[in-house]
């Protein structure tokens, strides 16, 4: 058998180690045609010597929501002087000085003079440059939901979707984002806002494996050297990241295994390597989806994990009959129980060898029962509900 030689230390396994960075703004956007064409729609009136209209981006993390809006304001950018998109992050910036100074920074191309600190100042000087530059305003706040604890959430609206009453500017559009699907942002704006709020629902639906592993061999083609990751590895951590629901944990998946693998001097990733690095990387991902359970479909997850981990038989029935030995429960709560695991994302339920079904695993075993113990360290709880 031969070996490849080993890395030396002043080499690398990445191409361009910027592809794994979040931020970064990948040259092809997959699967988010119909959302780019909604978007585009919206924006088109302001070339036209019109507005740009709002609109909600909604979807869960990971979806590409932010993906989509930056680039299509960097098209923007590049192509025209009639729009001025301005991007918001409003995790970080929640307080109107914040969400101005960062309009007005990106509008005018340097930070709010500080002698201007004062809110209409600051808000005279976003406007004046739009009327220099004639220009429509659009304001991308990502992360909308944050403005809501915040109190802000509605001042912010109104002031920014009236700035034409005050300034004789074009009206500005509004793109705000959410990845809190339990919010309704258009509901959340109160009856002064919505008289000038009527955003278009823009809705980002979860990458399907196949989608999931496109988006990644394309940014494994761009990052990695060739042959570091072999195919059917970027096929187990698309798997992965597609039962997490989220594309950012397989970008991070490829950049920590290939870590591993250039640490130990290899110029290949390993299966070794993918499981490792799978670990680190979801078992933040399988802690929170544990505390959404309630005691009793913990320690059912827990069971199951030291059963799959003993080697036993998997078959949803076979698992029943055993679980009556620890756990007394009737077959309807089992499998509430067990339906509850499943929507968590902890287990799956696939067709088994006969007629029914099998108990699969989503994670490590040992890390789904470290997650799912009872505070005494077992996994059975007495009064079982
Ligand atoms: N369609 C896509 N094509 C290429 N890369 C993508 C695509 N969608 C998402 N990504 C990548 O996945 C990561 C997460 O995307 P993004 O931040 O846009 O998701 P999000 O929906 O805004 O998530 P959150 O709600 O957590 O902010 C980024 O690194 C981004 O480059």
């Amino acid at each position: 058998m031969t070996h490849s030689p080993l890395l030396r230390s002043d080499q690398t396994l990445f191409r361009d180690p910027d592809v794994f960075e979040f931020t970064y703004l990948p040259d092809h956007l997959h699967h988010r045609d119909a959302q780019v064409r909604e978007l585009a729609f919206l924006l088109r009136p302001a070339l036209r010597g019109g507005s740009v209209l709002s609109a909600v981006l909604r979807g869960p993390p990971g979806t590409g929501k932010t993906t989509t809006v930056r680039r299509i304001f960097r098209e923007v950018a590049e192509e025209t002087q009639q729009v001025i998109p301005v991007y918001v992050n409003c995790r970080h910036n929640h307080t109107p000085l914040a969400v101005y100074g960062s309009i007005f920074k990106q509008v005018c191309g340097y930070p709010a003079p500080l002698a201007g600190r004062y809110l209409d100042d600051v808000k005279e000087g976003i406007a004046s440059r739009l009327q220099d530059r004639n220009a429509a305003l659009v304001v991308c706040l990502d992360d909308a939901d944050e403005l809501i604890p915040a109190g802000t959430y509605n001042l912010l609206l109104y002031q920014l979707l009236r700035l034409y009453e005050k300034w004789d500017v074009r009206k500005a559009g509004v793109f705000a984002v959410t990845s809190n699907l339990g919010l309704n942002l258009g509901a959340e704006a109160d009856a002064s806002v919505r008289s000038v709020f009527h955003p278009t629902e823009i809705t980002f639906l979860p990458y399907s494996r196949t989608e999931i592993r496109e988006i990644l061999t394309d940014r494994v083609r761009q990052g990695l050297y060739p042959r570091v990751l072999p195919a059917p590895l970027i096929d187990r951590i698309a798997q992965i990241a597609a039962g997490e629901q989220d594309v950012r944990v397989g970008i991070d998946l490829i950049r920590q295994a290939t870590l591993r693998a250039e640490k130990d001097g290899r110029r290949r990733v390993t299966h070794a390597d993918v499981t490792a690095a799978a670990r680190a990387v979801t078992a933040p991902a399988l802690r929170a989806r544990a505390t959404r359970l309630s005691e009793a479909e913990r320690a059912l997850a827990c069971w199951i994990a030291e059963r799959s981990r003993d080697g036993a038989d998997m078959a949803s029935g076979a698992v029943f009959e055993a679980a009556q030995e620890y756990l007394p429960v009737g077959k309807t709560t089992y499998h509430e129980h067990l339906n509850a695991l499943t929507k968590a994302g902890i287990v799956d339920l696939v067709p088994g060898a006969g007629r029914g079904r099998e108990v699969r695993l989503r994670y490590n075993a040992g890390d789904v029962a470290a997650a799912c113990k009872a505070p005494d360290k077992t996994c059975k709880i007495p009064n079982w509900a």
